[in-house]
């Protein structure tokens, strides 16, 4: 019978059937944080069990870890510092391979996962983290769990799942220049709403999927938890085993050729059945920016917020009434020229060398705002040291970012009185959540891609990378 990509990785994995809906998958890769690692391991040692398999499994330290350059093993998390002592002092005796504060290959899980190789096309993967979807990009199974799920795996290397339907998102067309992954993925969430893909193993395909970049994949798959999706994939193509090759733990010699033929063949077969399609077209796609707190609160950025009551639902109306009193925005008003005063770039949708290199296209030569706290928090060790060999940081810099050390930092700290933007500021972000207090109390986020960021903190206020006037070098 013809089946789906997600059906093949599926078929592989299941270790049993112990009925009413319920499989017993089998675990390739398993990362911890310490955050939801620490809880985990925690449990795992107060009941002396051991760790299955522990070279499949890894961790490193990314939620809580300060970023500020010359960083120590510190967090302004209240509470952060137990997380981290519990972690590294458990983490070790597992003989789990540990990525700490001094090694290069430490980052955000999503992001130094690819970078490292460590998750690979038709592999099951996981984390105590809902943005383990971020990982499918390469062609893989990858969902996140709750602590006791980690446990478990941790114990017995599977997971306890029922199967997800699948759903193919086609992304019809071309991108326009100026268009990128994020804009796809936050027009996708206000097109189907939030709740769109519940319940879904959801595959990105179509034209606007396949030219775009490792990176951009990750993007779409990040988001794919914002949009209710168990999963976010790509099927891997000659791009995914181009961006794997020589990578540390990607198979080496003879065995990526073994590798990469199994790989060819993960593809859906050409009569395969999705339980649901949905499609977007890329040609006539803007630049998007939310103006509430979700990420289904997405418009082009040169339109005006719609009014709540034309919502079908009268759930949708009163979040969406909530979300403006919140954001202190009304139907009609223009979300372009909203003043700002943080612009932040990082977090594990938009913090890869391909987000760098187009936020500093558009800071070459240019100064962000007086007023405007701008901040730049590269997602992994690697993708610094990267971008710092390209003179990126220095592009950076000049205009008057912050250049910080990897991690999660502003990202969602604020909900926990970690590092955040000050009571009430309004700010844009390259990151997931828009929700109430993720960056700070009362911090009103609008989210976007990394160029739009780069761009408004120039302006001052929430602007469009495409109407700034080219500079010198630019
Ligand atoms: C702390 C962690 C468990 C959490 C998550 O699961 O997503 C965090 O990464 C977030 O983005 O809110
Ligand atoms: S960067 Fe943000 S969304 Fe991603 S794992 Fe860290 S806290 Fe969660």
């Amino acid at each position: 019978m013809a089946r789906t990509f997600f059906e093949k990785i599926w078929d592989d994995h299941v270790v049993a059937d112990l009925g009413d809906g319920a499989f017993l998958i089998h675990i390739d890769r398993h990362f911890l944080h310490e955050v939801s690692g620490a809880v985990s391991l925690k449990e795992i040692d107060s009941r002396q069990r051991t760790v299955r398999n522990p070279e499949l499994t890894f961790g490193t330290v990314d939620h809580v870890l300060e970023t500020v350059p010359g960083r120590g093993m510190t967090t302004r998390m209240p509470g952060g510092n137990d997380f981290l002592r519990e972690f590294t002092e458990r983490i070790g005796p597992h003989g789990i391979r540990f990525f700490g504060l001094d090694d290069p290959r430490q980052g955000i899980v999503h992001v130094i996962a690819p970078e490292l190789g460590a998750i690979l096309p038709g592999m099951t993967f996981i984390c105590g983290d809902s943005h383990t979807c971020t990982v499918g990009a390469v062609g893989a199974f990858a969902w996140g769990v709750g602590s006791s799920d980690s446990e478990h795996a941790l114990a017995t290397q599977t997971a306890i799942l029922t199967k997800p339907k699948t759903l193919r998102v086609n992304f019809t067309g071309k991108l326009a220049p100026g268009v990128h992954a994020k804009d796809m993925i936050l027009a996708l969430i206000a097109k189907y709403t939030a709740n769109g893909g519940t319940g879904y193993a959801i595959e990105f395909a179509g034209e606007a999927v396949r030219s775009l970049p490792m990176d951009g994949r990750l993007t779409l798959c990040n988001m794919a938890v914002e949009f209710g999706g168990r999963t976010g994939t790509v099927a891997p193509d000659e791009i995914t085993f181009a961006y794997l090759k020589d990578r540390e733990f990607s198979p080496k010699g003879d065995d990526w050729d073994i590798a990469v033929a199994y790989w060819r063949t993960l593809a859906s077969d050409p009569d395969a059945v999705y339980d649901m399609e949905y499609e977007l077209d890329c040609s006539t796609l803007e630049p998007q920016v939310t103006w509430g707190t979700s990420p289904e609160h997405s418009i082009a950025i040169g339109s005006v917020m719609p009014d709540p009551q034309d919502a079908a639902e009268a759930v949708a109306r009163h979040s969406r009434q909530r979300a403006a009193d919140y954001a202190e925005i009304a139907p009609g008003d223009a979300v372009k020229g909203l003043p700002i005063s943080g612009a932040f770039i990082g977090s594990c949708t938009n913090s890869r060398i391909d987000d760098l290199r187009a936020a500093a296209a558009i800071l070459k030569g240019r100064k962000v705002a007086d007023g405007v706290t701008a901040i730049c928090v590269p997602g992994s060790t690697a993708t610094k040291l990267q971008a710092e060999a390209e003179g990126l940081d220095l592009i950076f810099r000049q205009a008057g970012f912050e250049w910080r050390e990897a991690g999660c930092s502003l990202c969602m700290s604020g909900a926990t009185g970690g590092e955040s933007f000050p009571r009430d500021a309004r700010v844009i972000a390259s990151t997931n959540r828009n929700f109430e207090d993720r960056q700070g109390p009362h911090v009103r986020s609008h989210l976007a891609s990394p160029v739009t960021v780069a761009a408004s903190a120039i302006a001052g206020r929430i602007a469009d990378a495409r109407d700034l006037a080219p500079t010198e070098g630019n």
